[in-house]
């Protein structure tokens, strides 16, 4: 692999993608392109990303190809990284996960409960089914995976094409969460790093370190963080459900004085009152679709009317690339690229990392990244509070994809009620039947 690069972004269509697109052109001297092809399984919104791409390097990256399509040949063929960020059923599907599970008065999230049950059950194939594409035209492309559950991927992915170091599943939650903590202590997010264990979307900072100094900040935090109003104020303006979920941050540090919890373990530790909380007539997926999604296309709109960027109020700006989600993969890419071993968290397998927990589970560790993949930081023995409930979840999840894999019924019943958000036989069964019903394409049939 040499530079200039050729990636493909799969799930061209994301409302991610023009952040992606934008961040890769403010990092082309470190990570420089001659080609970026948009791939997608549908046309109409993609093709918008298409065209923003298309004025937004035809005047700030001239000399990097940019394609559209929804072939995979064309998409695969010849590239060095695959960004990977599809939503297996779209909006509509995550929309019904979340509400099925409220009717039977359980979790509705995207990614945890039973709505991250009946994503991971949609996105195993469709995400399989891409990289077997990849590595048809590409052996040896990186894979950076987005697509969520990414928990349920990444055990999946670790199943199906075993000892593929090159395909890496992230998660930009922690390192969201970092620039929260930074902010708190007044500092740059490159000036700390995290030292962290658990499975995506179920895991514990156990040190925040100052990367000049060694210390360690996560003392200062846990004080700063107990009370209420410093978890929110103006450290994370958006919308409300996330100035809500940081605002709930302080009461888990409250109750727990071990560590900093993932903002995820919320629905765990308190599936009772998040549920109290929940309007199961407009969910998150609601919130998303009325908000930043639409709020993503008009600017598209905006901009392919306008037929240009520069000297308008969508010009990109420097100081205006805070996007913690584009910057973590375009970040690991050029880390690969350049082979530098710097830090990021990665789902990688338990080789004996997390001394008393089971082998073979996909952590989410510190891990230095380069050239030739991933290389965990050890972390040793963990405390039973945090053991029982990692096992838990991960036999959970490994019985998701195991019932996803064999087309197994009674392994997917399990898994539901293994979950700590659904926790019951008969609930777990009813969610289970209704989500057969809505999910027919895409799901195998469990028999
Ligand atoms: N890992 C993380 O921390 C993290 C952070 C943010 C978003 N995400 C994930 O990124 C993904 C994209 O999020 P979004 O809100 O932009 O979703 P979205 O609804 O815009 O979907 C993204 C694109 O995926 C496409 N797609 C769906 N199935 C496909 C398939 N089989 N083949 C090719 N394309 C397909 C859709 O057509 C769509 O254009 C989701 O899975 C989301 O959960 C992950
Ligand atoms: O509810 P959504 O669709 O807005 O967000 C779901 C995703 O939330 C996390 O990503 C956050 C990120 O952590 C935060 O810092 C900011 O960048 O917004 C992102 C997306 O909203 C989580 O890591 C993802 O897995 C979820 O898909
Ligand atoms: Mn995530």
């Amino acid at each position: 692999m040499k530079a200039p690069y050729a990636i493909s972004i799969v799930g061209g269509g994301s409302r991610y993608t023009p952040g992606i697109l934008r961040m890769l052109v403010a990092e082309k001297g470190r990570f420089p392109l001659r080609k970026i092809t948009l791939y997608d399984n549908e046309a109409e919104r993609q093709d918008k990303v298409g065209a923003y791409g298309k004025i937004l390097f035809q005047e700030y990256y001239p000399e990097c190809e940019i394609i559209v399509t929804n072939d995979a040949k064309t998409a695969f063929e010849d590239i060095d990284f695959a960004f990977m960020q599809i939503r297996a059923g779209r909006m509509k599907m995550r929309e019904m996960d979340e509400k099925i599970a409220l009717r039977h008065g359980c979790l509705g999230q995207e990614t945890c409960g039973a709505g991250g049950f009946a994503y991971g059950m949609r996105s195993i194939p469709a995400v399989c089914d891409i990289i077997k594409d990849i590595r048809k035209y590409s052996p040896e492309a990186w894979v950076l995976n987005y697509s969520n559950p990414a928990a349920i991927v990444a055990e999946a992915t670790k199943r199906i094409f075993k000892d593929d170091f090159r395909i890496i599943n992230i998660c930009d939650m922690p390192i969201g969460i970092m620039g929260f903590y930074a902010k708190a202590l007044g500092k740059r997010p490159d000036e700390i790093e995290p030292r962290y264990f658990g499975l995506n979307h179920f895991g514990w900072f156990t040190q925040i370190l100052d990367k000049k100094t060694g210390e360690d900040y996560l003392p200062r935090l846990h004080e700063f963080f107990k009370t209420p109003m410093a978890a929110v104020g103006d450290l994370h303006p958006t919308d409300k459900s996330w100035m809500d979920t940081f605002k709930f941050m302080s009461k888990m540090i409250q109750d727990y004085e071990d560590y900093l919890p993932n903002t995820y373990l919320q629905y765990y530790l308190y599936p009772k009152h998040i549920v109290e909380h929940e309007d199961s007539n407009y969910t998150r997926a609601n919130e998303v679709m009325d908000g930043p999604e639409k709020k993503t296309f008009a600017m598209l709109d905006e901009v392919i009317a306008e037929g240009k960027l520069k000297g308008t109020k969508y010009e990109p700006k420097p100081d205006e690339l805070a996007d913690g989600h584009a910057g973590y993969i375009v970040d690991l890419a050029t880390a690969i690229a350049n082979n530098t071993g710097d830090v990021f968290l990665c789902m990688t397998e338990n080789t004996g990392i997390i001394s008393n927990l089971t082998e073979g589970m996909m952590v989410e560790v510190p891990c230095h990244v380069g050239i030739n993949g991933v290389e965990p930081l050890n972390i040793g023995e963990i405390p039973t509070f945090q053991k029982g409930l990692l096992e838990n979840q991960f036999a959970y999840e490994k019985l998701t994809v195991d019932a996803c894999l064999e087309g197994s019924y009674k392994k997917a019943w399990n898994a539901l009620t293994l979950n700590r958000c659904v926790n019951d036989t008969d609930v777990a069964k009813a969610i289970l039947d209704d989500y057969i019903e809505v999910n027919k394409e895409y799901w195998p049939e469990l028999k």
